[in-house]
């Protein structure tokens, strides 16, 4: 963990230092992941059968087919889940829905004065791939956040690819599945996932489009098979910034830096705060979390090797170093969030006042979960129904319209030295067909 002050000399090189930690990609990822790529290209099913038993450390009876999740499993994995924890899936699944139901656009039908009709038409995208992660742990709430967006927006075939290390599938993301309308569902994981997806096997057809979230190896990979398939965003391991005045309970600031610490040895939370003695506190507080957290070694080699603390002058110092490293997840404790949050322009999603713990937006608040990492909330935004969606224009023209525009296009055409341009519209012009 490392500690800054704005007040001290050599804080802007520090500081550069953490926005340029290699928590995303290295060269090593990189190079794995494109050699596990080429491996399915080449291989297909026997290579994802291969990588499975490398790195998930399983192999399923009856060759590739049996990666695929038949229903019958799905129907018995529900009905061991427990009824509360179905009901709360159920109620975060209604909320996921009602959200992303809200976002759906109108398309744009505009009478042109001319004599044309422009217009714009979204359509769902046909086939998408979702990953949901499960190497360090299983991710029902991801399985919801994937699915529920894309089959709002319309989409039919909705393939899920999720890991099962050891061979144990999880009953709640299998449950989640059934709540969310995934058609299919394929026990792979990492970069293999990703490739198969994209490129497909014998047994798995190609989607167009791959989104969510997971480790490294998923990111890269994303990064890599993007131009074959449209990729979301990529949302790799988790971050948090919080930012938090005097005021606050340091125990609660420290436990929500520790549940973004939880998800990946990679992961990163900060804190950043007006208050030096909450920096200490915040501190301590953290120390004593870690002894009675279950999940305290990945937590713990996370905050040690990723975590820092933040001490600014002011909000003004505050805002702009938040604007600059974009994260993914921005809480903000001070007694005016709104006004705060009016002021940073970049992270992924944010979480205002001090009852508004991140993990309520991973679970069931409604907005989206899988969200932009590594400093991608500069230019991306979290999954949402438009990750599903394309759109495609239109042009009506008649006799009046071509009359009044047509010219125009020809002169251009005619600049940029393209007959057939030219004339295609010219022709039309002198024969006056509309
Ligand atoms: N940004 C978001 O929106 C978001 C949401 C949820 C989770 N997450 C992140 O998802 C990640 C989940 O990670 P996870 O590891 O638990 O599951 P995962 O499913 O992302 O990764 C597991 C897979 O990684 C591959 N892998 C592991 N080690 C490898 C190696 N050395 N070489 C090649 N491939 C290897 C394996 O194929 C394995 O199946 C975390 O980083 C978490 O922070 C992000
Ligand atoms: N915080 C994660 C996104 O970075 C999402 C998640 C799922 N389950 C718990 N958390
Ligand atoms: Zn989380």
């Amino acid at each position: 963990m490392i500690r800054l002050s704005t007040a001290q000399p050599g804080f802007e090189s520090e500081f550069r230092a953490l926005l340029d930690q290699a928590r995303d990609t290295t060269a090593q990822v990189d190079a794995a992941v494109s050699s596990i790529i080429a491996e399915v290209r080449k291989g297909g099913d026997a290579a994802l059968l291969d990588l499975t038993t490398r790195f998930d450390r399983w192999t399923p009876e009856g060759g590739a087919a049996g990666l695929r999740v038949p229903s019958a499993a799905i129907d018995a994995a529900r009905a061991r889940c427990a009824p509360e924890l179905l009901d709360a899936l159920d109620l975060a699944a209604t909320r996921i829905e009602r959200f992303h139901a809200a976002q759906l656009p109108n398309d744009v039908e505009l009478d042109d004065p001319l004599g044309l009709t422009l217009g714009l038409r979204w359509g769902a995208i046909d086939a998408v791939g979702i990953y949901v992660p499960g190497g360090k742990a299983a991710y029902p709430s991801s399985v919801l956040m994937n699915a529920i967006p894309a089959r709002v927006a319309g989409v039919q075939r909705i393939a899920m690819a999720v890991p099962t290390p050891d061979g144990v599938l999880n009953d709640l993301v299998l449950a989640a599945a059934h709540r969310a309308g995934v058609t299919e569902i394929w026990r792979v994981g990492g970069a293999q996932a990703i490739a198969a997806l994209a490129w497909g096997t014998d047994n798995i057809q190609p989607v167009d489009r791959v989104a969510g979230p997971g480790n490294a190896y998923v990111a890269e990979a994303k990064r890599q098979v993007f131009g074959r398939v449209g990729i979301d965003s990529i949302a790799g391991p988790s971050e948090v910034v919080v930012l938090a005045d005097a005021s606050q309970n340091p125990s609660l600031i420290a436990i929500d830096l520790l549940a973004q610490a939880e998800h990946d040895e990679s992961a990163q939370s900060i804190l950043i705060t007006t208050s030096a003695q909450m920096a200490h506190a915040v501190e301590h507080a953290v120390t004593e979390h870690l002894a009675t957290l279950p999940r305290a070694g990945i937590a713990g080699a996370s905050w040690e090797k990723h975590g820092a603390i933040i001490v600014v002058r002011d909000w003004e110092e505050g805002a702009a170093l938040v604007d600059r490293l974009a994260p993914e997840h921005l809480e903000v404790m001070v007694a005016d969030p709104q006004a705060l949050f009016a002021r940073i322009r970049h992270a992924g999603a944010a979480f205002l006042g001090t009852y508004c713990p991140e993990a309520l937006g991973d679970y069931v608040a409604g907005p989206n979960h899988v969200l932009p990492t590594g400093r991608t909330a500069r230019f991306a935004s979290g999954l949402s129904v438009f990750d599903f969606l394309k759109r495609t224009t239109w042009i009506h023209a008649g006799k009046r319209g071509l009359e009044a525009i047509g010219p125009a296009a020809v002169a251009l055409a005619e600049a940029e030295g393209l007959g057939a341009h030219a004339r295609s519209v010219a022709m039309r012009l002198g024969q006056g067909q509309g």
